[in-house]
């Protein structure tokens, strides 16, 4: 990022008013949320704060009830998973979306060939697997993977479509501490070409690669700040020992 695209107000990701009600609930509440140009953001927050649901509000697994997602200055609202993707956002949603009967290089090539010619998208394919720590991995049909391997086969996925925003949720979710620390790696890594935002329970990974942080609290933006700050701010743990609270109940 440059300090041009600072100062002429270019936000790659916004939203503005995003509502999202489940019957009765409103698990996001008029949120206005802003990410600029290869900006590394993580979303915080106690169970049930609204993070999953906001986050598939801005990847189309969601449609809104109210107000707007803006990617690239565009209104996205309501567009599909698939179209948003091909505006240059790499997804990585909770369950992983792999295909399983395929070999890990194959997943990693295919989604190399959504930007890439065939023979540059093998180059990528190749080289994604390596940094991601997988080429042992490389002709493992992907369903007989552990959890967290499949993981990293999926940020091999995202990363090798080279993305300019990546959203991730959950990345770490199943992961051992080894591979945790390589998605860290590989998060930061990422971040120095893409926007990335990473929803994420696990608070070792957290510290590793958080800077600028949104809490989350019963669907609406609680805070923004540095991550040392945040840890730091009474209220922030307030609202998570609450949760705690409640759930010893
Ligand atoms: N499909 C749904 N139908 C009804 N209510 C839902 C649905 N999805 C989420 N909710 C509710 O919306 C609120 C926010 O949930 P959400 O999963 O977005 O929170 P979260 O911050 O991601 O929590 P967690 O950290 O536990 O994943 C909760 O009250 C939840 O029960």
């Amino acid at each position: 990022m440059t300090d041009a695209t600072r100062d002429d107000g270019y936000r790659i990701l916004r939203t503005r008013g995003l509502t999202m009600r489940f019957g009765g609930v409103t698990a996001v509440d008029n949120v206005d949320f802003d990410l600029r140009d290869g900006e590394l953001r993580c979303l915080l927050g106690p169970n049930g704060a609204g993070k999953s649901t906001f986050f598939k509000c801005l990847t189309g697994q969601l449609v809104p009830s109210e107000g707007q997602v803006l990617l690239k200055e565009q209104p996205v609202t309501g567009l599909n998973t698939h179209e948003i993707v091909n505006m240059g956002v790499g997804i990585k949603t909770q369950v992983p979306n792999v295909f399983d009967g395929i070999t890990v290089y194959e997943n990693v090539r295919l989604s190399a060939r959504r930007k890439h010619t065939a023979r540059i998208a093998r180059d990528v394919a190749e080289a994604t697997i390596e940094k991601c720590g997988i080429r042992h991995l490389i002709r493992r049909e992907v369903g007989q993977l552990a959890h967290g391997q499949r993981q990293l086969v999926e940020l091999a996925m995202v990363l090798a479509a080279s993305p300019d925003l990546i959203l991730l949720d959950e990345p770490a979710a199943g992961m051992t501490g080894d591979e945790r620390d390589r998605l860290a790696q590989l998060v930061l890594e990422a971040a120095r070409t893409a926007a990335v935002i990473v929803v994420e329970h696990d608070m070792q990974f957290i510290r590793q690669i958080a800077r600028f942080v949104t809490v989350f609290n019963r669907g609406a933006i609680f805070r923004e700040a540095m991550i040392d700050d945040i840890m730091r701010d009474r209220a922030v743990q307030e609202i998570y020992l609450g949760k705690q609270a409640d759930a010893a109940a």
